[in-house]
């Protein structure tokens, strides 16, 4: 008799701003995945993994609900779904297994340029639209006002011009969309990121061990994108200084240079912002052909 290997399942954005940055995660874990658009449960060729593509929206319910393991999701629709799906009696737990670096935001209260904003208070009584009524709501209720929504799930910026409402409350990252829409941002009430997210339930062992091969490779991902591998060429009297100003725990590797006995290289792995902290150091002890590389991936 065939017996049917249980296979992990995670929802992730079938399209939208989150989708194609899940897919390269997972593509960088090193999930096979044939994802076409018309395939909603997309089978992982080398891994007993199914990836379902679904609404953002959904993701919370089908985790909470158990009919997906996992998620991809932004804390904002997470947190808006909580807070939805608990006051009307629905399963509302999951465990935030870890932050994912990427589809990063902050939920924002934003009013007319020429509105005369004077602290929160002057929001009191005004009609807002927005797609996280729970969220808006609840940062209304911590802070002592009264406020009024209705509902729009694209395009809300555009409400107050056309008399829908008094201000906004979406979702920003540059701010373009407010500046195109003649708003300004008054407060910022949640920040999000995109998170991967579990049921609470224990998993069953087989699904669980799928899950301890993923998450040590969702992290090393995650800790080559933050890390950057960098080179330069520095004079051999000044190496002590030059050491002395790399990062805590790395040690560079010191390399001979070829026809060179003043100059050494020194290769080391450290974060972008080390680099831009430093390079006006290093220049100054008189490194240079600086090169900084990304890197693929970490592991150890
Ligand atoms: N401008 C932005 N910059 C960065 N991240 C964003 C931005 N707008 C949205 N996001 C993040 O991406 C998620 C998905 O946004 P998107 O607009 O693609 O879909 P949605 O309309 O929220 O959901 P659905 O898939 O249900 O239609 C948001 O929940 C948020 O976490
Ligand atoms: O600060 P910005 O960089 O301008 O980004 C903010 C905009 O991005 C999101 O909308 P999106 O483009 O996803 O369109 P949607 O309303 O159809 O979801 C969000 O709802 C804002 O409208
Ligand atoms: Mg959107």
């Amino acid at each position: 008799m065939m017996t049917t290997e249980p296979r992990l399942r995670i929802a992730m954005q079938k399209s939208g701003r989150l989708s194609e940055d899940t897919q390269k995660l997972l593509k960088r874990c090193g999930l096979k995945l044939n994802v076409s658009d018309r395939r909603l449960l997309a089978h992982v060729s080398n891994m007993p993994i199914d990836i379902m593509r679904v609404r953002s929206s959904d993701i919370p319910g089908l985790v909470m609900d158990g009919v997906c393991d996992l998620g991809i999701v932004g804390d904002n629709t997470l947190e808006e779904a909580a807070l939805e799906r608990q006051l009307i009696d629905q399963k509302y737990d999951y465990v935030r297994t870890t932050g994912l670096n990427f589809g990063g935001c902050r939920l924002s209260i934003a009013m007319p340029e020429e509105f005369n904003y004077q602290g929160i208070k002057s929001l009191n009584g005004l009609r807002f639209a927005t797609t996280y009524p729970q969220l808006l709501n609840r940062y209304a209720r911590e802070n002592g006002i009264n406020v009024d929504f209705c509902l729009l799930k694209g395009s809300v910026e555009v409400a107050p011009r056309v008399g829908l409402s008094d201000g906004i409350c979406d979702l920003v990252s540059t701010g373009a969309t407010l500046e195109a829409n003649g708003l300004k941002e008054v407060e910022v009430i949640f920040k999000s990121q995109a998170s991967l997210i579990q049921n609470p339930a224990v998993l069953e062992p087989s699904k669980q061990k799928i899950l301890d091969t993923l998450l040590p490779r969702i992290q090393g991902v995650m800790k080559a994108n933050e890390s950057k591998y960098i080179m330069l060429h520095a004079p051999k009297e000044k190496i002590t200084q030059v050491s002395a100003l790399m990062p805590g725990k790395e040690t560079p590797t010191i390399l001979p240079l070829a026809g060179r006995e003043d100059l050494v290289a020194v290769h080391v792995v450290a974060t972008e912002t080390f680099f831009w902290e430093t390079m006006e150091e290093l220049k100054a002890l008189g490194c240079d052909s600086i090169l900084v590389m990304p890197i693929e991936k970490m592991m150890g």
